[in-house]
């Protein structure tokens, strides 16, 4: 029985079409993620038993703290279920190559465009000649262009293109060429190349390709069509009446017909089919970005070609590999496991990623690690680009048993239509009321209403019973073009972000939506995703409270000697050696680990923030989803520091006001505190704050590029001067620290009860100083003697003589510049025979010194702005303790209305930034608008 079993798992082997291989070392890596586990649960037990009393100094801010570390624990347990089980997939190509060659099915590649400016046709072209000339049966290929756009000058440069594919595709094939993208081709050098190539040859194709390159961008520039070239060609008519990107008819227009027999290259050898569909757009309804252009491709390609197997691409990623269709089939056509797959993703490369990945936008962990981990679920996720579908599966076939093997779907619906014939039938697929009443964006095609579409339509599908693959093949598939700039890069990541959230807050719900349906592993793959969004908030409160909090000398974490000190030594090195390890593993270097940090930073809190509130305002039903597509184009000083890895803040954007305050706020506590250490002020236990000095520190090291752009460079692409004085940036800085405001707690000043007199002694460190000095006599031990509750305060020079002079005052605040450095006194009087209790606060601006001394050219504007920003925090402390003081006096003074009082500060401040939240959120909405960003 045994043997019969092996023999025919032996076979089954033997004929299987692709493998699967589990990653090494699962034992090893589950128990330190369980190693880790422990010392987060520690972690928390410390937060919860050591939460300040009611009353005690920062007691919010270690409330705080403890969802924070929540949330960071609750979402790192989500990553370690995309590590827990990853599976590699490798096709068997040869196998399928040997036995299927009749049985191949048709494959429809579809190309979305969207915009001829930021998506020039150039491009889009690159990419339709680079799979139109790919390895397989060209009487199974059909490529559709869909141009949402619906632009004459993308229809211009595909007629371009399918008459340079006559000479192309021929000369690919001969000289078996990669890529067969022509631009990424010929920018390679020649000889460094193949030898192989006839020289010839290669420089005639060169030139055809340069010539057509040539004349599609002259039209480009000039905007239209010239009449002379509309003659040439039928399509253009459609465009004969008002065509607009939002406004416009269905248009379908088959370039090259497969089933023609005189439609040849010129080896003679049968060519693709070629589709332009720009399906029909009204302003009064709804086309759902690039979600409705694909359910549009869907039905216009089922009429024309109907191919079981779908790729689809980007408009700017062409094809790297001439194999991969074959390479990718094998797991369709896998006989003993391939009809439970729906669709296999290959990871989205690029061909413009630096050395050093500058914005991280390429992650090998992300390809190798983790999304090769929900695969092994069976549910890697769809991307929304490189990815080969089934075509019944997208369309909303469940999955079922029965239907082994791939379905001969009907190819080519009754040959006999004409090409017009089958233009008119398409058309009415294209259009506008098509899918009124239908499921289509419901339940069939791509889910419509959330900007990332991809992710929650590969959801719905593993949800009706499909499987998926990842699949990253060594030789890359496809490759795409990254975001050239921050900007660009973040605005990426908001909409990405932004919809995945939109998602978890949906009906699909991994959780709910794929209960019972989906492993929770795969769920929590997901939510590992869905959930970037909100993961902002705890990295925003790390970010802004620790250096607060250490300004005003708040320990936060336990002191080195504490045994709970382990458990948050523990995680933190052991999170970061692995992550540091992981990268290396994965073939990444230690400087693109160290930038993908600050890009990791820089995305939590702004994109992820950002699209936060902007879900949330969205479910509030206040606005709708959009889609801003990626810009893939920049002028060339920008292209050029793209190259440097310089980083580019050449645009306004609130971002980059989050950014800079957020990097200044951090240095200016770290260089406070050290300050503070030197000088031996206050700050005895600096001990008990070695760990929020360290997170500073690591903040402030990993935002190198930030400080530079704002204080040293000089070029187009650094911070914009007047940054600082943006509204924006003086905004952030409020809400920030009125946050803070509303932590009621002092650390400046001291409180002393006066009998007759009492002097104190402050030493200043520097001539032409200020000094701030505020006194409040917060309770007299007399309620009936009112009239002599105030206090004198006599302030005295080094030199003993007098400076100040304040007479029976219940409180003052004062500010006075010292000419002499050295010892001053303050001496204050009680003439009532009562004691009082004084709250007294002083405090200097060191950095007035450097402002006077160090007028250093370079170092200079740094400092300055360090100074300012350091002083605007001191004088809001001061000020704030002077406040307090004066709250707790009117406290006293009226027992009844205490709480009453602390309440409405409370309020106010809490109202306060509410409004200034607001305000943020709206000056961010009408940058974007200002800055015209497309929205399509
Ligand atoms: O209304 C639209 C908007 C976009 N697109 C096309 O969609 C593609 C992706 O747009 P892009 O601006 O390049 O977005 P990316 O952020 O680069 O795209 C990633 O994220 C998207 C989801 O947010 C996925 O759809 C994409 O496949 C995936 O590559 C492009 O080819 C566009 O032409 C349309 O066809 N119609
Ligand atoms: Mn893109």
């Amino acid at each position: 029985m045994g043997n019969r079993k092996d023999t025919v798992e032996e076979k089954d082997k033997a004929l299987a079409l692709f493998e699967t291989k589990e990653a090494k070392g699962k034992l090893a890596l589950r128990l330190f993620s369980s190693s880790i586990f422990v010392g987060i649960c520690l972690i928390w037990v410390y937060r919860l038993t050591n939460i300040p009393r009611v009353g005690e100094r920062g007691r919010w801010i270690w409330i705080g703290m403890l969802m924070a570390e929540l949330g960071f624990g609750f979402y790192w347990i989500l990553t370690q279920a995309v590590r827990w089980n990853v599976v590699h997939y490798y096709p068997l190509k040869q196998r399928l190559s040997q036995s299927y060659d009749d049985k191949l099915p048709g494959v429809d590649i579809f190309i979305c465009t969207a915009d001829p400016t930021l998506e020039p046709p150039t491009m889009v072209i690159n990419t339709i000649l680079s799979v139109m000339s790919l390895n397989y049966p060209t009487e199974k290929l059909s490529v559709y262009l869909s141009d949402d756009g619906g632009s004459q000058l993308a229809f211009y440069a595909l007629l371009e293109a399918s008459r340079f594919s006559k000479h192309w595709i021929p000369f690919c094939k001969k000289f078996n060429v990669e890529p067969r993208a022509p631009e990424a081709y010929f920018t390679r050098n020649f000889d460094a190349h193949d030898t192989a190539i006839d020289a010839q040859e290669w420089l005639s194709i060169k030139k055809q390709y340069e010539d057509m390159k040539k004349r599609i961008e002259a039209v480009t520039n000039k905007g239209s069509v010239p009449e002379e070239l509309k003659n040439q060609h039928k399509g253009f008519c459609e465009w004969n009446s008002n065509v607009t990107k939002q406004n416009h008819q269905p248009i379908v227009q088959i370039v090259i017909d497969g089933r023609d027999r005189s439609a040849v290259d010129s080896d003679g050898c049968r060519l693709p089919t070629l589709v332009y569909m720009a399906r029909e757009k009204r302003p009064d309804c709804p086309h759902h970005f690039k979600a409705g252009a694909m359910n549009a491709l869907i039905r216009v390609s089922s009429e024309i070609s109907n191919g079981e197997i779908i790729l689809n691409l980007d408009c700017d990623m062409y094809a790297n590999n001439a194999d991969s269709i074959r390479e990718d089939l094998c797991f369709f056509m896998d006989e003993k496991r391939g009809h439970q797959i729906a669709f296999v993703q290959l990871p989205q490369k690029f061909n413009n990623i630096t050395k050093n990945d500058l914005y991280g936008n390429f992650s090998t962990v992300l390809n190798k690690v983790e999304l090769a981990g929900v695969g092994g679920f069976g549910a890697a996720l769809y991307c929304g680009t490189g990815c080969f579908h089934r075509r019944v599966s997208l369309c909303g076939s469940k999955y079922s048993d029965e239907s082994k093997g791939l379905l001969n779907l009907e190819t080519r619906k009754s040959d006999e239509r004409t090409v017009v014939e089958l233009e008119e039938a398409s058309k009415v697929l294209a259009s506008c009321g098509y899918e009124k009443g239908t499921q289509w964006g419901k339940d069939m095609g791509l889910i419509y209403g959330c900007p990332v579409e991809d992710i929650v339509t590969g959801l719905t599908i593993h949800c009706r019973g499909w499987k998926s693959v990842f699949y990253n093949p060594d030789n890359t598939a496809f490759l795409g073009v990254a975001p050239p700039t921050l900007d660009i890069a973040l605005v990426q990541f908001t909409r990405w972000s932004d919809g995945m959230f939109q998602t978890f807050l949906s009906k699909y719900c991994p959780f709910i939506y794929g209960y019972k349906k989906i492993k929770l592993g795969a769920q929590m793959g997901y939510s590992v995703y869905l959930l970037w969004a909100p993961i902002s908030l705890p990295n925003l409160y790390y970010a802004i409270v620790l250096p607060l909090s250490l300004l005003q000398g708040i320990p936060l974490f336990p002191q080195v000697s504490s045994r709970w000190f382990i458990p948050f030594a523990y995680v933190f090195l052991s999170k970061n050696i692995y992550s540091i390890a992981e990268a290396l593993i994965c073939g990444s270097t230690l400087k693109t680990w160290w930038n993908l940090q600050r890009m990791l930073m820089i995305r939590r809190t702004t994109s992820f923030f950002f699209a936060f509130i902007d879900c949330i305002v969205r479910q509030l039903g206040l606005s709708q989803s959009t889609f801003t597509l990626t810009a893939k184009v920049v002028d060339e000083d920008v292209s050029k520091r793209y190259q440097q890895e310089i980083m580019d803040f050449g645009s306004t954007s609130i971002m980059f006001t989050v950014i800079a305050t957020l990097a200044m706020l951090n240095l200016v506590s770290l260089v406070g505190v050290v300050k503070m250490f030197f000088w031996g002020l206050d700050y005895k236990d600096i001990e008990k704050l070695i760990s929020q000095v360290i997170l500073c520190g690591l903040i402030v090291l990993v935002n190198a590029p930030v400080y530079e752009a704002l204080f040293f460079r000089k070029d187009k692409g650094s911070m914009p001067g007047n940054l600082l004085m943006n509204i924006g940036f003086l905004e952030f800085v409020a809400v920030i620290l009125l946050a803070f405001l509303c932590n009621p707690s002092a650390v400046l000043g001291i409180r002393f009860v006066i009998d007759r007199e009492e002097c104190f002694s402050h030493n200043v460190k520097y001539d032409g100083g200020t000094i701030h000095v505020s006194f409040v006599v917060i309770k007299a031990y007399s309620t009936w003697h009112s009239s002599h509750e105030g206090v004198d305060l006599v302030v005295k020079g080094p030199s003993g003589d007098q400076i100040q002079d304040y007479r029976d005052k219940i409180s003052e605040k004062f500010e006075f510049v010292a000419h002499q450095k050295g010892v001053h006194r303050f001496c204050f009087s009680n003439k009532s025979h009562y004691y009082e209790t004084v709250d007294f606060d002083v405090h200097e601006s060191y950095f007035t010194y450097y402002d006077q001394h160090a007028k250093d050219e370079h170092f200079n504007p740094f400092l300055e702005q360090i100074s300012k920003l350091e002083e605007a925090l001191y004088n809001i402390q001061f000020e704030q303790h002077w406040l307090e003081a004066q709250t707790e006096r009117q406290a006293i003074v009226n027992e009844a209305m205490s709480k009453r009082a602390v309440h409405k500060a409370f309020y106010e401040s809490a109202a306060l930034i509410g409004a200034s939240v607001l305000q943020v959120y709206l000056l961010w909405r009408l940058f974007e608008r200002k800055l015209g960003m497309s929205r399509v």
